[in-house]
């Protein structure tokens, strides 16, 4: 079958689901990744001829089921680092890449030896993208599900990083270290039961809902946990960043505040969502 002839299936059978720029991307990216031939050949001569189709075809099947690209081909990208991601992780979000980078900016040296702990890790891909760009940076994650975990300690792999993965669940295990953090960030499950109907179906179908859901009459779980966590364990200066649902950020900055933390600073995303915030602890 011609690639030209692939990419018109492809639009008739996924027309009604997605954009037009959406539908060809998917296209693009399925056939590099199947049959190495680059989105550049391909918008030279669409006239390629495709030996075995079934591997595109069946994506486009999984397509129509409403399944994410990024579970379709097993990968993604996050940071501009290369993540495998599986049902038990969380696709990555470009907000938080904004949540990685902002931390990268409150580092003043990239040389120093920061200690740092990702909680609720996933993917990791907040942790080994911390570690990829400080590299002399200690990193440490954890997370409840063990699958995300051997899923996150082979992103270390792949990204080259040492990143000490930890199974643990920081609602109901009192964690111990024998030293202190520079940094604590956690992305934690933030999104109330009663959103769920502003949810698009590809999520709600097919991403972890451990990774997702807290419940409506207690939304800041986490965040309260983490944070009484972070006061024991964060080096004086030491920092706390967490990504938050973008209709709590004052409550957010309220518990921050009432767990002494100081220089509170509530952050936007691109999208001018109130997204993430950060504070200091100074005691
Ligand atoms: C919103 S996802 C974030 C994943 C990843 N850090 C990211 O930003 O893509 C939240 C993560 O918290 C983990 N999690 C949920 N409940 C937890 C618990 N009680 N203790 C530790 N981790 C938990 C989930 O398994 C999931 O990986």
């Amino acid at each position: 079958m011609k690639a030209k002839d692939i990419r018109n299936i492809f639009h008739a059978e996924l027309d009604s689901f997605f954009e037009k720029e959406e539908i060809d991307s998917f296209f693009y990216l399925l056939m590099e990744t199947y049959y190495s031939m680059s989105r550049l050949q391909l918008a030279i001569d669409l006239g390629y001829f495709v030996d075995n189709s079934e591997a595109i075809l069946n994506a486009l099947e999984l397509l129509k089921q409403q399944k994410p690209i990024q579970y379709i081909l097993g990968e993604t990208e996050f940071y501009g680092l290369p993540f495998k991601v599986n049902t038990y992780t969380l696709i990555p979000r470009p907000e938080t890449e904004e949540l990685v980078e902002w931390v990268l900016s409150k580092v003043s040296n990239t040389d120093l030896e920061v200690s740092i702990l990702d909680i609720g890790s996933g993917s990791g891909c907040i942790a080994i993208s911390l570690a990829k760009n400080l590299p002399k940076a200690k990193v440490y994650a954890l997370d409840v599900s063990k699958e995300a975990l051997k899923i996150a300690k082979t992103n270390a792999e792949l990204n080259k990083v040492n990143v000490e993965f930890i199974e643990t669940d920081v609602l109901k295990n009192k964690m111990c270290w024998d030293f202190k953090f520079d940094i604590i960030v956690s992305n934690p499950p933030y999104v109330r039961e009663q959103e769920k109907r502003e949810m698009k179906s590809n999520v709600l179908n097919n991403e972890p809902h451990l990774a997702l859901f807290v419940k409506d009459e207690n939304p800041l779980v986490f965040y309260k946990a983490i944070s009484e966590f972070a006061v024991q364990n964060l080096t004086k200066k030491g920092l706390l960043f967490f990504e938050i649902n973008e209709y709590l950020g004052n409550d957010m900055i309220a518990l921050l505040c009432e767990n002494n933390f100081q220089n509170i600073e509530l952050k936007q995303d691109i999208f001018k969502k109130d997204r993430m915030i950060k504070g200091e602890w100074n005691e």
